[in-house]
């Protein structure tokens, strides 16, 4: 038979969570948490920690993924899909098990449903249940749980269309900037964000000697109906695209109005974290710091993207711009990795999700306090995906191609309208922070779809071309 750690990896590398892709990483190890479910019950369920390295060669830190397991002592038939693997275990007594993915497990899953209702601690295992404002959500303690299917960093399950459980794959030690944030939000009564109801931390081993703890999952008010922010608005552009020889504001699907009720959402959940989490000031020297952190990106990604390179000239302006600027900034926590997959349109207006900032910078660097104007490029940059996404199959179609240019141009300024009126102030005035942020962000883009999805380089390169024009 092959051995656990080999089984664990062949697991582990099939699945979509696991961020891991593009070069060799092997498992190391695998630590386990202590037992959630009774002694003697089955299945027997406990997490585990899997400890990756890799690239040989590179010097990368150990990666730690959680993996909720659950032993069985035959295989389940319709589990096929979420086999781990099959071995004898010691810790249950030498006896050969069939191992899942417990997060695909309904007879796994409540016991965490139930650690969250019932606030259970147990050793290096914290729930943390929320307590419920008046009149908000109870999730009944029999709720059967469903795998969200949707294309997703982590595995979100969905108990009785009430509450959603995300369930962090990459473990990191320390506060979740996802949950501290929406949590904080949450207190301070926000409808902008889905309700959080709980959340668990856990103990792990740290590689090479002691212990860390950090956020394993986070359970929030499951938004029922809600269609995401990238499939309203690219529901949009395909309506525009089937009546090319009408304007944006002429078809049916005309998402402006959206737009402009996005851009109020954001600057009024900007507005409420500057004042849950607090602001700062960057002096013009930090912003000589950021610009040349976003010059070192850019030579970064010119290098190992020769399509990248002849843009570079025009792209540094805009940080050169960013160096030279000497106003003082106000900054604050911000959302971080804006963009329409991050916002749900519900029958009570928008609602932004995913506050865990990029996914491969640092948790010192997630939660650092940014411009808002970040978020606000991010998602102007979305606008343009969104559109350029489906030009795919109208390659040389002239009328279409000016026709997603106004759609872009339409959506992008009714977001900063809507932004503009709820916040007071319109970010497009401040073009110096603006342009650096949005050719950063495309430099961002370009390094992403170069690794993830190289179909679509054409998107950001297109951006960078007209940004380098500038
Ligand atoms: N509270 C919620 N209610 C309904 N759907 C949600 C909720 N939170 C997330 N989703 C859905 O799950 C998808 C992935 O969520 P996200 O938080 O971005 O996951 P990840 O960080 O793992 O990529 C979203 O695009 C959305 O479709
Ligand atoms: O959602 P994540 O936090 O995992 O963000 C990463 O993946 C996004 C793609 O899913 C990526 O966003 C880019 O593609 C989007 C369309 O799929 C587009 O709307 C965004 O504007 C564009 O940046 C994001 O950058 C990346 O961090």
């Amino acid at each position: 038979m092959t051995s656990h750690l080999d089984q664990v990896q062949s697991f582990c590398a099939s699945q979509r969570w696991f961020g891991e892709k593009g070069h060799d990483v092997h498992v190391e190890a695998v630590a386990t948490s202590t037992w959630l479910s009774d002694a003697d019950a089955w299945p027997a369920v406990r997490i585990g920690f899997v400890y990756c390295a890799g690239p040989p060669g590179a010097e990368s830190p150990i990666r730690v993924y959680q993996l909720p397991l659950s032993y069985h002592r035959a295989p389940v038939e319709n589990l096929g899909h979420a086999l781990v693997g099959e071995w004898t275990e010691p810790d249950l007594g030498d006896t050969e098990v069939w191992v899942y993915d417990a997060l695909h497990d309904k007879e796994a899953t409540p016991y965490w449903l139930d650690g969250l209702t019932h606030g259970r601690n147990l050793d290096g295992l914290e729930f943390h249940p929320v307590q419920a404002p008046e009149g908000s959500i109870e999730v009944p303690e029999d709720a059967q749980s469903l795998v969200l299917t949707v294309e997703q960093s982590n595995t979100s399950l969905v108990f009785s269309d009430v509450a959603l459980l995300k369930v962090f794959r990459r473990l990191e030690p320390g506060s979740n900037p996802g949950v501290e944030i929406e949590s904080a939000l949450t207190e301070a009564g926000s409808e902008l964000v889905p309700e959080v109801l709980g959340s668990a931390r856990g103990r792990w081993p740290r590689a090479g000697g002691g212990t860390d703890s950090g956020e394993l999952a986070m359970m929030t008010a499951f938004q029922k109906n809600a269609t995401d922010g990238w499939t309203f608005a690219t529901s949009s552009v395909r309506d525009l695209y089937a009546e090319a020889d009408l304007h944006a504001e002429e078809v049916g699907g005309d998402f402006a109005a959206e737009s402009h009720r996005l851009g109020a959402s954001t600057a009024q959940v900007h507005s409420e974290l500057a004042k849950a989490l607090g602001t700062d000031i960057w002096e013009p020297a930090k912003l000589v710091e950021h610009a040349n952190a976003m010059r070192r990106r850019l030579d970064k990604a010119a290098a190992a993207i020769p399509e990248l390179a002849r843009y570079a000239d025009g792209l540094a302006r805009a940080f050169d711009a960013l160096a030279a600027y000497d106003q003082p900034v106000t900054v604050q926590r911000i959302h971080g990795d804006f963009h329409l997959g991050q916002v749900l349109r519900t029958i009570d207006g928008w609602k932004l999700i995913d506050f865990e900032g990029e996914p491969a910078k640092s948790l010192v660097e997630r939660r650092a306090l940014d411009t808002e104007v970040k978020d606000i490029a991010g998602m102007l940059r979305s606008f343009d995906y969104a559109a350029r996404s489906l030009l795919a199959d109208h390659q040389g179609d002239q009328q279409i191609a000016y026709r997603a240019a106004e759609w872009v141009t339409r959506n992008q300024q009714a977001f900063c309208d809507g932004y503009a009126e709820a916040a007071g102030s319109d970010p497009r005035e401040q073009s110096v922070l603006l342009n650096a942020f949005l050719a950063d962000k495309v430099i961002y883009e370009t390094l992403y779809e170069a690794r993830n999805r190289p179909s679509w380089l054409m998107i950001p390169l297109s951006a960078a071309a007209q940004l380098a024009e500038h």
